[in-house]
């Protein structure tokens, strides 16, 4: 990392709040952190700790009520909704602990389905499908639907959906979560090489120590903020 380079994520400030009746809940209370190309970051806190709301924000799929979210030093606060959802197309790629999947396309069809979203044509959409499937070794599953995958397959699957716009920002919610640990080691493996191969900005939260030892940095969600840990 140059010592100029900007973070390709960086989260300033944030606060959030949830709003229920008369009850306030302040998940988020100035939470900082910044994420660099090529950096993979654990996010690790207990449940309801307010991860899922950080990768929401971070991902610009929901609104913060203060701070600033930049993405390569853009602020997107107040950028239209065209706007950010074209930065969240094109710069930012989603893993869920489910992997949402369309169960009536084939994995190579949910592969270039965020591709010809964005206008790529469809035979550049299925080769670059095919090729991310087939390094994430998925080349013998490319034309099954998910039911016929198994559960590593298709987290994996979804893995290359999320990357298949060649994304600068990778978040995933828990990747590994509904799986046993073999499969967990392989889809935490296939995640890996993609972020070092095209060196992207990963935050990751995981309730695995294991793999979250793993990675380049680990943080906690404390009292609605970032802290680093070892
Ligand atoms: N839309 C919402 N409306 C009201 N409260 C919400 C909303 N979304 C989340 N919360 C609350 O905010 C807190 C943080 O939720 P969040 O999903 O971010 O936690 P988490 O750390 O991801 O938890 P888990 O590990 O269980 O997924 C929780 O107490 C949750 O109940």
């Amino acid at each position: 990392m140059a010592a100029t380079e900007s973070p390709v994520v960086f989260l300033h400030q944030i606060e959030r709040q949830y709003r229920q009746g008369d009850v306030t809940l302040d998940v988020l209370k100035g939470a900082e952190l910044a994420v660099w190309s090529g950096q993979m970051v654990a996010l690790i806190a207990p449940s309801g700790a307010g991860k899922s709301t950080l990768l929401h924000i971070a991902g610009l799929l929901e609104h913060q009520d203060a701070g600033e979210v930049y993405i390569d030093d853009v602020p997107t606060s107040n950028l239209s909704d065209t706007e950010r959802t074209r930065i969240r197309r094109n710069e930012i790629g989603f893993v869920y602990q489910a992997h949402h999947l369309l169960g009536e396309f084939t994995a190579v069809e949910n592969v270039m389905l965020p591709q010809m979203i964005r206008g790529l044509p469809k035979h550049e959409a299925q080769e670059r499908g095919a090729e991310l499937l087939s390094y994430l070794g998925l080349k013998d599953r490319l034309t099954h639907r998910p039911a016929e995958l198994s559960g590593g397959e298709q987290q994996r699957v979804a893995i290359a959906r999320a990357v298949a716009n060649a994304p600068r920002l990778l978040l995933a919610d828990e990747p590994t979560g509904n799986l046993d640990p073999k499969t967990s080691e392989h889809v935490f493996r296939a995640l890996t090489q993609l972020v070092r191969a095209s060196r992207l900005a990963a935050v990751i939260a995981t309730h695995n120590l294991d793999i979250a030892a793993r990675m380049d940095r680990r943080v906690t969600l404390k009292d609605g903020r970032i802290l680093e840990v070892e």
